[in-house]
């Protein structure tokens, strides 16, 4: 995939004010770029689970106080400004403060939906652009979320294509109506559709393409399809590096990512050693051009390697064909435990080891079997630090590793301090998830015995960079509107 000479960065690009008001969904953002500080208007209680379905007040996105435009001077990224009233491990890689006063803007959206396996989440971009010769600044970001995901409706998809088109509502009410034909609206699924059969997963994305067809924005051809694994990587990539200021200018010091998605994980960053491009198989290097550099990624999504997919595996229930009313049991469960879990449209009955051992040891060993030996370990990362997010960040949140708002730093330590004490002391934790124990033993382990992290490896827990969600559907967003020719 070629992302290079990217005429759409020619631009600025910035997140500016964001005020925030109810309407569908009870909620309706405007961006408005006349300061370069965001002004949270409104505050109020954080939510817990930040991809439910589940309406939310305004304060979602208004927590952030952190005040930022990140820059494209012409065809080289770069990021101008950055204040910050909080430590951020990024800090001091923003050069200074330059903001745009003429508020006069051209408006410019698109929207990605992130069709991923345990929901769909829409992302409304908006873009300004405040005169032909002036640079283009990343407004900000409508985000909304629904769950199940897609491949929950494999044999109704009809009324999967009708979880998306709620969502879609959403932008047809964000974006003016006289931009809806120049707004670009894609749709990519991610592992849950991967994992699905051919026949099904079409079917679905058939559906959803007939939702694209009928509502009033621009369709481009291939709107609908299944992301590939390493694309996936590779944008999420982009993204965080791309918020975080490190492809810009001379001194990029790129930040490698880690995403644990539900049914796939995936692992971006960029070799700084020739040894490391030697000893990697090629199917784990990705070469792109984008921002006026070559870059040669090492990347890789792990197929049935995510959270979710993970307790199948250690449950030892991940053939489906092997299910029908079977128990499965886990030394990683409360023993009395006895329950009925739904993924990916499939019922499966799971318990703990009523006789049996149970804790983080015997837990541990279950998930290693699950790990060991399957994946590959690039020496080069051992020391490195890496951003992480999706199921890194939500377990984290979770068991109070870190603040909900703020994220954190985290040592590959901590997760393993944290499943320790969860899984041997699984009745003070009885109301919280009774899969607690296990996610926090697989992520242990898939850091340390999967990847191979150093104990001491440090996690950057990230859910938004400067306001914006830390997905791989902004990367995608610029490859789509580069593909467009929408160019700023
Ligand atoms: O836009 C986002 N920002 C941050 N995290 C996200 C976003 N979208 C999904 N996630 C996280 O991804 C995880 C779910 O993974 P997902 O459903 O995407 O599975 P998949 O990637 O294996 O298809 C959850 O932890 C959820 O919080
Ligand atoms: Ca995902």
């Amino acid at each position: 995939m070629e992302y290079g000479k990217a005429s759409f960065l020619k631009g600025r690009i910035s997140v500016c004010r964001q005020n925030f008001f109810s309407r569908l969904f009870k909620e309706r953002i405007f961006g408005k770029c006349d300061s370069c500080f965001f002004s949270a208007g409104a505050t109020g209680a954080l939510i817990a689970d930040p991809y439910s379905a589940a309406p939310r007040g305004p304060s979602r996105m208004a927590a952030s106080r952190l005040p930022i435009l990140l820059a494209v001077a012409f065809s080289s990224l770069s990021c101008i400004l950055s204040h910050s009233n909080r430590e951020m491990w990024f800090q001091d890689l923003f050069p200074p403060n330059t903001c745009p006063i003429n508020a006069k803007a051209n408006t410019f959206y698109g929207i990605m939906f992130d069709a991923g396996s345990t929901g769909t989440r829409i992302h409304i971009y908006t873009f300004v652009q405040k005169s032909p010769e002036k640079l283009i600044e990343l407004e900000g970001e409508i985000f909304e979320s629904v769950k199940p995901g897609l491949s929950a409706y494999a044999d109704q998809p009809e009324k999967g294509a009708e979880t998306v088109k709620r969502l879609l509502d959403m932008a047809i009410d964000a974006v003016p109506p006289h931009l809806w034909k120049k707004t670009p609206v894609v749709l990519k699924a991610t592992a849950g559709l991967r994992l699905l059969s051919e026949e099904k997963a079409q079917a679905l994305l058939l559906e959803v393409r007939e939702v694209f067809e009928e509502s009033p924005f621009l369709v481009p051809e291939d709107s609908v399809s299944i992301l590939d694994g390493s694309y996936e990587g590779i944008l999420a990539w982009i993204t965080v590096n791309f918020l975080t200021g490190q492809l810009s200018g001379q001194n990029q010091h790129t930040v490698g990512t880690l995403d644990l998605g539900g049914a796939s994980t995936q692992i971006t960053f960029l070799p700084r050693f020739e040894e490391t491009l030697k000893q990697t198989p090629g199917d784990f290097l990705t070469s792109f051009e984008m921002f006026n550099s070559t870059y040669k990624l090492y990347t890789h999504s792990y197929l049935g390697f995510g959270l979710k997919a993970a307790r199948l595996a250690t449950l030892g229930a991940l053939d489906m064909e092997a299910v029908g009313g079977q128990m499965f049991r886990s030394s990683c469960l409360p023993k009395q435990l006895e329950a009925e879990w739904h993924f990916g449209g499939v019922k499966y009955q799971y318990g703990g080891n009523k006789q049996g051992e149970t804790g983080f040891k015997p837990c541990y060993l279950e998930v290693l079997k699950v790990i060991k030996g399957k994946l590959h370990q690039p020496d080069e990362i051992r020391g490195s630090s890496f951003y992480a997010f999706s199921y890194y960040y939500d377990r984290a949140v979770d068991t109070n590793l870190i603040d909900y708002e703020e994220g954190g730093v985290l040592e590959v330590r901590d997760f393993e301090r944290k499943a320790k004490e969860v899984c041997d002391n699984m009745e003070r934790y009885n109301s919280a998830s009774p899969f607690l124990c296990m996610d926090l033993t697989y992520i242990t382990a898939l850091l340390k015995e999967g990847f191979g992290f150093r104990d001491s490896t440090l996690l950057q827990l990230t859910k938004k960079v400067n306001n914006i969600e830390t997905s791989w559907t902004l990367g995608a967003t610029f490859h789509l509107l580069q593909s467009l020719g929408i160019t700023y």
